[in-house]
Parts: C-alpha cells; structure tokens; sequence
C-alpha cells in the first residue's frame, strides 16, 4: 500500500475546477511510489498525474515544481505542472500540498543497455545546460552538510570494517570537497536522484525524467557520478560496465562538454556519490520514520559500490 492519503472521484470533482482539465473522469492509485500518494489522473483533457505530498511542506515545494515548470518550458523531458485558474502549481487536497503533472507516456527500463544510457547521458546534459538560469536556489538537502549530521547516527550500527569505511570516506570527502578543483566545479540544478525507475522509455525513446524531489543546486558532475553509479553497473557487483559508461559520459560529453577540473575530479565524485546512497540507505535502515519506507532500500549496495570505487579506477569522463 503506497496510496498514503486516500482521495476517490468525488473527492476531486470540485476540486479539480480550479485547473483549466475539465471534468476529471477517472482516478487510480499507484501502488510504487514510498514517499508520496501518486494517482493516474483523466481528465477531459488527457492523462495527468496527481501527487499529494506527505512529507514536503507548501515552503519547499515551490523549488522542485517551478524547476520541473522551467525544465519542461525548454524542451526538456520532464513532467510539466499544471498550473491552476490563478497561476498556481500547487493547490491543497485533503489538507496536504497537492499538484497535477503530465504523465509521461512509456515505462522504466530495469535492464539498460548502451543506447538508454546514452540517451539518459544527452538528456542530463541538457537538463543541466537548460538549469543555467533557473531562479531560486535550494541546496541539495542530501550533501555534505546532510552526511555530516547521519555519519554519528548510523555509525553505532555498523560493524568495524564498515565503521572504519565510512569514517575515512567522510574525512576524504570533507577534504575534498575544501580543494581548489572542487570549487572549479559547475553548479546548478541536479535532479540528484536519477536512478533508473526514474526514468521512463518507450522502447529506446526516452520520453522523461520524474521524480524531482531530492532535486537541488549541488555541481553538475555529482548528478553524472549518481547517474552512472546506478545505470552502468552490474547490480550484483557494483562493478562498472565500460560499454554504458562510455555510452553515457560520451553523449553527455557531445552535448555539454566536460571541464579539465571536472575529468580530475571524477572519480571522488564517484565515491561522493556511492557514499550519499549509502549514508541514506543506512540512515532509513536503522532508524525508520512512520509509513515513509515501507521497504528500505538494501543499504551493503552501496557500500560495495563504495568499496569498488575506492578500489578500481572508474574510466575516464572522456574516452
Ligand atoms: N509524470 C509521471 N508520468 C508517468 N508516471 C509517473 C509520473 N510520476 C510518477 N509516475 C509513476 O508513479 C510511480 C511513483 O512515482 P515516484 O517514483 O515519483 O513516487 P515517490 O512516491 O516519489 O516514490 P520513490 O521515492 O519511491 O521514487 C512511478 O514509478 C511511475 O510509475
Ligand atoms: N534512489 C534512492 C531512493 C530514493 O529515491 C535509493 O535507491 O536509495
């Protein structure tokens, strides 16, 4: 059960008025979503979706949906907001914050090859390009700041190997993220979060990316080592497949082309992104909040992932 907040046809037939869709005409639950209550949505209008938000406040919102809003305005695969009568993207439902997006046609490619990840790699370098000159600022709430506080509260559950990996990997992070190639680095928006059920294909057409809510301004180089950290690996191994690698950072790299300060810093930024996973992972492991997750994520994912990336240099950003 992943439909956290309940909401039927009737509930919605006075509600939906205040968007320019018309009479909504059906609704159904979404059972796979674990932090919000998704709903396919018809309307007179189409397809939609509806989010109730059950842990993001009306405050915080307004980052990810104006983001999603100015993303998709410049061509970028992405949900678009549905504004309402009165220019608004969110509108309350039930008391929480709700929004209307469009559904994105296609389904999620579990088993990628080459040409997704290729795909997925042009795409990202476009969303970045086009997130230049997005207005308002939100740091990414998962960075270091956010692994600085989650290291004392899931350390006491780890064994001794994994304590010793985990406190050395943040100090080599800390350190990292204070030297002069860091700073080099591009910023801007990051989606952050863009594993692969993020990400919907019809056959080897992308036709979006969603689920923006760990979106935030954090450099663009993190949101690629995120991106293959999940898409390019041998999930049994976390080992790195050099095919979708090469397939990814090379159409990401015709697109929007990597910076000498970005090809030095690659593969701690691997690391950084096998350690965030695994900080969160831990985190929602050993100390679950109410109906939040309702199956925590296997946390030994990513610290292996971590272990191979200390251990095997990853290819280069360009071949
Ligand atoms: N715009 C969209 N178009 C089509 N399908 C969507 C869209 N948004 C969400 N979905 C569907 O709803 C499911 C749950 O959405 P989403 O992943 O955003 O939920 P969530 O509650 O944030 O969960 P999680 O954090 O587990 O990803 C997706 O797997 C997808 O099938
Ligand atoms: N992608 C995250 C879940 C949060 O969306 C993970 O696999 O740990």
């Amino acid at each position: 059960m992943a439909v956290f907040t309940p909401v039927t046809l009737d509930d919605i037939s006075q509600w939906i008025q205040q968007f320019p869709l018309g009479k909504a005409l059906a609704i159904k639950g979404i059972a796979s979503g674990i932090e919000n209550s998704n709903f396919f949505l018809t309307t007179e209008r189409g397809e939609y979706v509806l989010t109730i938000f059950e842990n993001l406040s009306f405050e915080q919102l307004p980052f990810y949906l104006r983001l999603m809003d100015h993303l998709a305005t410049r061509g970028v695969l992405v949900p678009a907001p549905v504004a309402t009568n009165a220019g608004e993207l969110l509108a309350p439902l039930h008391g929480k914050p709700a929004a209307i997006v469009s559904k994105l046609e296609g389904r999620s490619q579990m088993d990628p090859q080459p040409v997704h990840c290729a795909a997925v790699g042009a795409m990202l370098a476009r969303m970045h390009l086009a997130g230049l000159d997005y207005p308002l600022q939100q740091p990414n709430l998962r960075g270091l700041a956010w692994w600085n506080e989650t290291t004392p509260l899931v350390l006491p559950y780890l064994s001794d190997d994994s304590a010793h990996l985990l406190r050395s990997e943040m100090h080599f992070q800390q350190a990292y993220a204070g030297c002069e190639t860091y700073h080099q680095l591009q910023r801007g928006p990051v989606h952050a979060d863009l594993f692969r059920n993020n990400v919907m294909f019809d056959g080897e057409r992308l036709t979006g990316f969603f689920d923006f809510y760990f979106a935030g301004c954090d450099t663009w180089l993190f949101d690629v080592a995120v991106t293959v950290n999940d898409w390019c690996i041998n999930l049994d191994t976390g080992v790195l497949d050099e095919a979708r690698v090469r397939a990814m950072l090379d159409a990401y790299h015709a697109v929007r082309p990597f910076t000498a300060a970005e090809q030095a810093a690659w593969q701690p930024m691997l690391r950084a992104a096998a350690l965030r996973f695994w900080l969160s992972r831990l985190y929602d492991f050993y100390q679950p909040r109410e109906a939040e997750m309702l199956t925590p994520h296997d946390p030994t994912h990513f610290e292996r992932i971590l272990r191979e990336r200390i251990a095997t240099p990853a290819p280069g950003l360009t071949g």
